[in-house]
């Protein structure tokens, strides 16, 4: 992808399952939106081959979209609507292309309730608050009971509360409906609690692809192993801190005391990854992280 001159993507390579949470991490700029965006048929590519629900988006009809659950980062419309009344008009569209396996819309009360609407069915959109305004954003792009979910940035707003409750919502849907889902997030713990597999897309292209424990194991480094015996402290790095620990026990028995091992977070070899990236080192990064999940 290219925004005249500038190169933004350069050989993203992706594939995402049904009922798959994929998060797409990545700095500001890195070019997650525009992914989104030529994914959901937004935004024209510069190249490439693209397929979604077995289509190119390029080339799609209305039947195809109804199968989309898109939450974009902004939009302003729809202000002078209450809450219920654009919920269930929006749902209205959805209903021409239920199937019986796939009844839509989803019922807009039900609905409310379950992004935590209920006391402001009745209000302006414009008069809601950021976060309840959010909250609306995801029920809308579930409203359709779609089969594949983009959200941009879905939580930015949300408070800790609404946060969890809106990963419970994602999870149900995903349990319920067997959907795909794709999100963008600057927020690592929530990756780490919601996506089955994590990719970070820094310098155009996807430098790493996994599960949150494979990015860790496969980047995060030694874990360091701390501990005292006989009030004398030790400290040792391993690549196999479980095994290093029963071998600690088999040998000191309950004179070990103060055991604790570290191990690189998310965040630690998220950072790296961008760092080493802006050093300019991206496809190393990318490459070391390929042999070590080989
Ligand atoms: N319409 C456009 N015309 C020209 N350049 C654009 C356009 N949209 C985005 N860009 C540029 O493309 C790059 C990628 O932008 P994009 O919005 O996809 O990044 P992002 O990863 O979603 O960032 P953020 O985390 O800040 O939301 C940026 O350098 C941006 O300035």
């Amino acid at each position: 992808m290219e925004y005249g001159a500038v190169r933004v993507l350069d050989g993203v390579d992706l594939t995402v399952r049904a009922g798959e949470i994929i998060a797409l991490l990545g700095p500001n700029g890195a070019g997650k939106t525009t992914t989104i965006e030529i994914l959901e048929g937004f935004r024209h590519r510069s190249a490439g081959r693209v397929e979604v629900l077995g289509r190119d988006p390029e080339h799609v009809g209305e039947a195809w979209r109804a199968d989309l659950g898109v939450v974009l980062q902004s939009w302003r419309d729809h202000g002078v609507w209450r809450v219920r009344e654009l919920l269930h008009h929006i749902g209205r569209h959805y209903a021409a292309y239920a199937t019986p396996e796939r009844p839509r819309p989803v019922d807009t009360d039900v609905l409310i309730d379950r992004v935590g609407l209920n006391g402001n069915a009745q209000k302006r959109v414009k008069q809601l608050s950021g976060g309840q305004r959010r909250r609306l954003d995801v029920a809308i792009g579930l409203v359709g009971r779609p089969r594949l979910l983009f959200l941009d940035e879905p939580s930015a707003g949300l408070d800790p509360q609404a946060r969890r409750e809106f990963h419970d919502l994602v999870h149900d849907a995903v349990d319920e409906n067997d959907t795909a889902v794709l999100l963008t997030t600057h927020d690592l713990d929530e990756a780490e609690r919601l996506a089955d597999r994590i990719l970070v897309l820094t310098g155009g292209r996807i430098v790493a692809d996994g599960s949150a424990e494979e990015l860790v194991l496969a980047l995060g480094g030694d874990s360091e192993v701390v501990w005292s015996v006989d009030g004398r402290r030790n400290v040792h790095s391993t690549r196999e801190p479980a095994r290093f620990v029963a071998d600690l026990y088999a040998e000191h028995g309950d004179a070990v005391a103060d055991l604790r091992v570290g191990r690189a977070t998310l965040e630690d070899v998220y950072m790296d990854l961008v760092r080493r990236h802006e050093a300019g080192d991206a496809r190393s990064a990318a490459d070391e992280f390929e042999r070590k999940t080989r």
